[in-house]
């Protein structure tokens, strides 16, 4: 049976960049090895220009009947002084949350051939396959109170609460500790327990709930020395396990490792195995409607998408296959080119891609 995808293409280079993973989506699904219907929605700053509303009803009514959906990015300057865009129920927040979305995997694996383009010196990070499992509808982003108040003295005072409850950290620990017993055996959990009481429950939890994985290593981490240790030694790490707000940060920061943000995938999974995938990435205003932007996060976010939602594993590895062959063709965006390399512009990333799948 013919499955859904909602695509969600946004702001910014969001369309630019789904445009690519469509294509491919497209190749895929003229030869025969997918059978998807795909269906286009409004979300973000495009959605707030045509309805007044970051997240349309139909939007989300859209997202929960399909299979899966695909997202670029969503955001810019345009839009961000608005206070609605930061309403936790609207939005990406609201997609994420009203889709229960609530395990983020963010694999930051470095293609051999991008070790030019890695900030780090190659015997720090040849080989580095590490997978930051974030989780994604809780903590601070969603804790309620929230807002900014005046004071009966008239000044004003800006609050964020955090908050996770024990289930929520079980389960997302779960996640991480299931794939973990399929790869290395190690995870790092990461928190600040050291001040925060609400990770120090995070700590109690994933200790507590790692005794049911036997043969699992589980060490724990403060969130400020691993920000530190992503940058010294990141093949310390297999897995790593954390909540919203460390994850949304570490992600970028172990995203450059790989040689751009633009090469990191994702894919946000709910407990019924629906997901939404995208790139970890933002609507990167600064170079957006140039046609520079690296398509390879949002085609990579799609063999993630044919691997957990879709069923077709053997497929996605096709997909990552492909990227691997256009990296040795030689093939560069400009976030990624060093010497030697032919640049080349998003659309025809995308090309070289779906031209190598069949290859
Ligand atoms: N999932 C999402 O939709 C998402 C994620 C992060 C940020 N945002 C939003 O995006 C907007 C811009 O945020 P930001 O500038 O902090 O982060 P960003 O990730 O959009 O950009 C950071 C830097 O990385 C570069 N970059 C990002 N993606 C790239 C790609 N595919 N190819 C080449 N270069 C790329 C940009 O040009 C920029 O210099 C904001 O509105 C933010 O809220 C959205
Ligand atoms: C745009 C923003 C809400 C989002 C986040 O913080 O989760 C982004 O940074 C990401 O990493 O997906
Ligand atoms: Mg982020």
């Amino acid at each position: 049976m013919s499955k859904k995808i909602l695509v969600l293409a946004g702001d910014g280079i969001g369309p630019e960049i789904v445009a690519e993973a469509v294509k491919v989506l497209k190749a895929l699904q003229a030869e025969g090895a997918i059978d998807v219907t795909l269906e286009e929605a409004l979300v973000g700053g495009a959605a707030y220009d045509a309805y007044g509303d970051p997240l349309p009803e139909e939007t989300l009514t859209a997202a929960k009947a399909s299979d899966a959906v695909l997202l670029g990015a969503v955001g810019g300057p345009k839009w961000e002084p608005l206070p609605i865009s930061k309403r936790p129920e609207k939005g990406l927040l609201g997609l994420r949350s009203g889709l229960g979305l609530f395990a983020n995997l963010r694999p930051a694996v470095l293609y051999p051939q991008l070790i030019a383009a890695s900030t780090l010196k190659p015997e720090i990070v040849s080989g580095l396959d590490l997978l930051i499992v974030r989780e994604l509808t809780g903590d601070i982003y969603f804790g309620q109170p929230r807002g900014v108040e005046t004071l009966p003295s008239g000044e004003r005072r800006g609050l964020n609460t955090m908050v996770y409850t024990e289930s929520e950290i079980e389960r997302i620990c779960r996640v991480a500790f299931d794939i973990a017993m399929q790869r290395g055996k190690k995870v790092c959990s990461v928190d600040k327990a050291n001040v925060l009481e609400c990770t120090e429950l995070w700590r109690e939890v994933a200790t507590k709930t790692a005794a049911d994985y036997p043969g699992l290593q589980l060490s724990h981490m403060y969130v400020d020395n691993a920000a530190m240790q992503l940058v010294r030694a990141p093949k310390q790490f297999d897995v790593i396990v954390t909540g919203n707000l460390f994850g949304d940060i570490l992600s970028d920061c172990a995203a450059m490792l790989t040689g751009s943000i633009g090469m990191l995938p994702s894919a946000s999974l709910n407990a019924q195995g629906q997901g939404m995938y995208e790139p970890i990435h933002g609507s990167a205003p600064d170079i957006a409607g140039r046609g520079i932007a690296n398509p390879l996060a949002t085609i990579l976010s799609v063999a993630l998408m044919l691997r957990h939602s879709l069923g077709a594993p053997e497929v996605a590895e096709r997909i990552e296959t492909a990227v691997s062959k256009v990296l040795d063709q030689g093939l560069r965006t400009a976030d990624i080119l060093s010497e030697g390399m032919r640049r080349v512009g998003t659309a025809e990333m995308g090309d070289a891609v779906v031209a190598a799948l069949s290859a």
